[in-house]
Parts: structure tokens; sequence; C-alpha cells
């Protein structure tokens, strides 16, 4: 019998994975999304979705190697199955360069991904402006296909999505045992975190379907990710800017820095230009806290501020979320609500 009501605030690839998680994986557990967003209106929507990640500065090494590798290893299965142009899951391969040698050339995601070796000399002669590169294989998830899949998924397990805007946490502890916080930057108000901040990024979606493989420049302002029906040309990273209009000088800047990479990209077509907004924090928010309502303790779990690696952190992250809730159930079975 499903006898604990777990809400999960947020429907962007954060929230959809942790609801699926807990949703297939707790049986106990009526799991209800509520979000006043969902695909394709996400932030999660508009991004390229590439795996790779910088590191975050306050999470033990060995944590995010596994969010890094259970998100690998989940989208991996997906990648390479008769889903995967639904779920709009792909095997991308290509060239991280950098204009100066890195002091880190081996970054701690390098042994999930496929293939990782430093560029040779003759692949480093098309980019004369860079001295040193990466060549790997790595996964691309576009969110604007995975995000219906997910919830497909989530239904499929006894899901149900409600489309609200939350106000206050208190008043939702009411009618549910357990809460998850995945509202991303919605958190900033939601529980009044000054920690959570936006980080503008534009990208042009460009219709160039010769290119195949995928450049980033290591300083994360410029990369060209071929996906399964565009090209998605970036970027930006602007912190404290909570602008959603696209802004034209960025659009020109972002085309002529991509074209000095990949000039082929001059005949490429334009299809559109998006903003997204990213959560940034400096080290993503997953942990789990005790709320007092009505004189009953209702669990809160937050998973938010993954910043520009929400995607690829997204499976792992869930499954830490999942196992706290598990964890604190075991402990603290919730009371009967009145
Ligand atoms: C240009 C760009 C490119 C990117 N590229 C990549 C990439 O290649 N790889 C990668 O890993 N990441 C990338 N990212 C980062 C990625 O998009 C984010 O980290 C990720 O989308 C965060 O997911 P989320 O589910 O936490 O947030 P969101 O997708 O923003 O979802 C938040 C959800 O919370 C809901 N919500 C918020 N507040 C409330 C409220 N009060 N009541 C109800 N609902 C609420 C919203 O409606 C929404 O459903 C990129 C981002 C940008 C902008
Ligand atoms: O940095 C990248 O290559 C893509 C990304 O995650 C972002 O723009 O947030």
């Amino acid at each position: 019998m499903k006898n604990v009501k777990v809400a999960v605030v947020g429907a962007g690839v954060v929230g959809l994975s942790t609801a699926v998680c807990i949703a297939e994986v707790l049986p106990y557990c009526s799991v209800t999304i509520i979000a006043d967003k969902f695909s394709p209106d996400t932030t999660s929507d508009g991004a390229a979705g590439i795996l790779f990640a910088s590191e975050f500065p306050d999470i033990p090494l060995e944590r995010q190697q596994h969010w890094f590798k259970d998100t690998f290893d989940h989208l991996y299965t997906i990648a390479v199955s008769s889903q995967a142009s639904e779920a709009g899951v792909l095997l991308s391969s290509g060239y991280q360069i950098f204009k100066e040698i890195p002091s880190d050339k081996t970054p701690f995601w390098s042994k999930y991904v496929l293939g990782f070796r430093p560029m040779t000399d003759r692949e480093m002669k098309r980019f004369p402006d860079h001295k040193f590169g990466q060549a790997f294989t790595t996964i691309k998830c576009e969110c604007s296909s995975y995000l219906p899949w997910l919830e497909k998924r989530l239904r499929k397990a006894g899901g149900q999505i409600i489309r609200e805007t939350v106000k206050d946490f208190q008043q939702l502890g009411r009618s549910y045992d357990v809460i998850v916080n995945c509202s991303g930057l919605g958190s900033r108000s939601l529980v009044g975190d000054a920690e959570v901040y936006p980080v503008r990024g534009q990208v042009l979606k460009v219709h160039a379907p010769w290119l195949k493989n995928f450049i980033r420049d290591g300083d994360g302002k410029t990369y060209i990710y071929p996906g399964s029906s565009y090209v998605t040309a970036g970027g930006t990273r602007q912190a404290d800017d909570w602008c959603l209009e696209v802004n034209k000088m960025d659009s020109e800047g972002i085309l002529e820095r991509c074209s000095r990479l990949e000039p082929s990209l001059h005949g490429g077509q334009i299809l559109g230009e998006w903003v997204g907004l990213r959560p940034g924090r400096k080290n993503p928010r997953v942990e789990r806290e005790w709320m007092q309502v009505k004189g009953r303790q209702v669990l809160l779990v937050h998973n938010y501020g993954h910043g520009g690696w929400g995607i690829t952190l997204s499976w792992g992250t869930a499954l830490d979320a999942l196992g706290l809730v598990r964890q604190s159930l075991h402990e603290r079975p919730p009371k009967a609500r009145l």
C-alpha cells in the first residue's frame, strides 16, 4: 500500500529524475510532481545536455564522481537501447581545447567518459590558437525529448503531475509526508537561499547537419554541440543576470567565436536563439532537514543548485535524494496526517 505521500517540487531534469527514482524504488510512496513550468518551458529544455563537469569546491570528490558516473551509466544504457531516439539520448564525440595548458589534464570525469585521450599534434593543427586538447566520447541528453520521456516513465510508475506555483513548504507540508525540493533557481525565494543565483546563458540553434563532432573551448564560453536535429552554438555565462530576453550582441559574439573554431558554421542557418538561467550555487545542495508542520515532522529533502551541470549530475543526485528519503523514513516513519 502506498501510505507515504511525497511531493517533488520542480519538473526540470532534476525534479523528474528524482521523482522517477522514488516512484520506481519505493513502492510505499505515492509521488506527485508539482511545478509551475514543464517541458518545453524549463531551463533544462534549452540546455545542450552534454555530459561533463567542472569540480565543485566543497563536495567530496568521491561524491561528485559517483554523481557523474551514476548519470553517465544510466544515460549510456538508454543511448545504446531502442529507446535512444524517443528519449533524446545519444553518444557524442569531439574535442575540448585549451588556449593555455590546464593544471589538471585529466579531470575527475575522464575515467567515466569513453576513450578519453590527449589530442594529437595533427588534430591540434585545426586550432592554431590552442595549445592543448582532449578527445573523448560522452553523452548528449536532449531534454526536450528526455523530459517527456521521464514524465511517461513517472506516470507508468504511478506518479502524478500537478501544475501549480508553490508559495510555501509549510502549506504543502499539511498534505504531504515528504517534500523534495528540486526547484532550481526557484529555491532562492522558496527556501530563501541567497546562495542560489542566476548564471545567464544564451545559445543559438543552427541548422548545419554536416557538423558531427563537438568542439568546446575549455574556458566554457565557446562551444559547438551537434545534436539530433540542430547544432547548439554557445555561449555566455553571465552571473547575477536575470534577463531572459535574447541579446543581439551576445548572438553576434557567439557566432563570431564559434566560427573561429569551426569556419563552416558561416554556411549554417540560424533556426533560433534561446536564453536560460542556470541555477548557480557554489555547491549543489543535496541534503535533508525536518520541518515541524502542525505538530508533525515533515521530511524536506533538497536537490538543487547544479549550475551548468544539472543534466550531467541529474541521475546521480536523484539517487542521493532517494537515499535520503529512504533512510529518513526508515529512521522516523511518518505519523498520520490529521
Ligand atoms: C545555455 C545553457 C546551456 C546548458 N548546457 C548544459 C549542458 O550541456 N550540460 C549540463 O549538464 N547542463 C547544462 N546547463 C545547465 C542545466 O540546464 C541546469 O543545470 C539544469 O537545467 C537545472 O535543472 P533543474 O531541474 O534544477 O532546474 P530547471 O530546469 O530550471 O527546473 C526547475 C523546476 O522548478 C520549478 N519551480 C521553481 N520554483 C517553483 C515554485 N515556486 N513552484 C512550483 N514550481 C517551481 C520550475 O517550474 C521548473 O519546473 C545549461 C544551461 C544553460 C542556460
Ligand atoms: O559549458 C558547456 O559546455 C555547456 C554547459 O554546460 C553550459 O553552458 O552550462
